[in-house]
């Protein structure tokens, strides 16, 4: 089968998405420092790490194949949520959410012949969680490596009472914005 694209994750949620819109792609991960710059505005902070992610790849193997990155945080009020350090930051994280209503920011970056980006924004309202919930939660594993340390498409969905938007935005490759970008650049999906 021939490769179409590069996949600059190590997210096996975004290699799940790919295969689901049927296109082919060698997984090539970058590690980068995902720490906001000062001020940085969410839009921003997931812009720049999905154009750095698909930068950083590109430098590392050349550009013989388009790269397609992305990155994903929840953010509520002004508070930006990557994943969480440790088991402390997961339960302060589900605290912080539950009851309420935050958003999932996704970027995406795909470098062909051209560079393109794009981003969706989500609206996702948790129920209340109880602490022994919480603490639950946390011991099946789930949180450790999700951004605001949950997983919609897993146990996490059941504290999700609605959502407006995208929700593979939300698992962390928007399929709508990414099908956009790979037909621009000529890619086909569905073959
Ligand atoms: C909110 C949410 C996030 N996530 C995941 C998607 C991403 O993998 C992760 C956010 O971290 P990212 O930094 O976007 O991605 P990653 O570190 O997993 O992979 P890479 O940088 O190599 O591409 O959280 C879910 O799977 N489900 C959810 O409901």
């Amino acid at each position: 089968m021939t490769v179409q694209i590069i996949l600059a994750s190590a997210s096996p949620r975004r290699q799940e998405l790919l295969d689901q819109i049927k296109v082919t792609y060698r997984v090539h991960p970058v590690d980068l420092d995902e720490t906001p710059l000062p001020d940085e505005t969410p839009v921003d902070y997931v812009q720049r790490l999905a154009a750095e992610k698909s930068a950083a790849c590109t430098a590392q193997l050349g550009d013989s194949l388009p790269v397609l990155a992305a990155d994903t945080a929840v953010v509520l009020g002004d508070l930006i949520m990557g994943k969480p350090k440790d088991r402390d930051d997961a339960v302060a994280m589900l605290r912080q959410l539950s009851g309420k209503m935050h958003r999932v920011y996704s970027a995406i970056s795909l470098r062909g012949r051209e560079h393109g980006q794009a981003i969706s924004i989500t609206e996702v309202t948790f129920r209340p969680l109880t602490e022994s919930e919480i603490a639950a939660y946390w011991q099946s594993g789930e949180p450790l490596d999700k951004a605001g340390s949950y997983a919609i498409q897993g146990r996490g969905g059941v504290f999700v009472e609605s959502l407006s938007g995208s929700f593979s935005g939300v698992v962390g490759l928007p399929l709508f914005e990414t099908t956009e970008l790979l037909s621009k650049q000529g890619i086909e999906f569905f073959k």
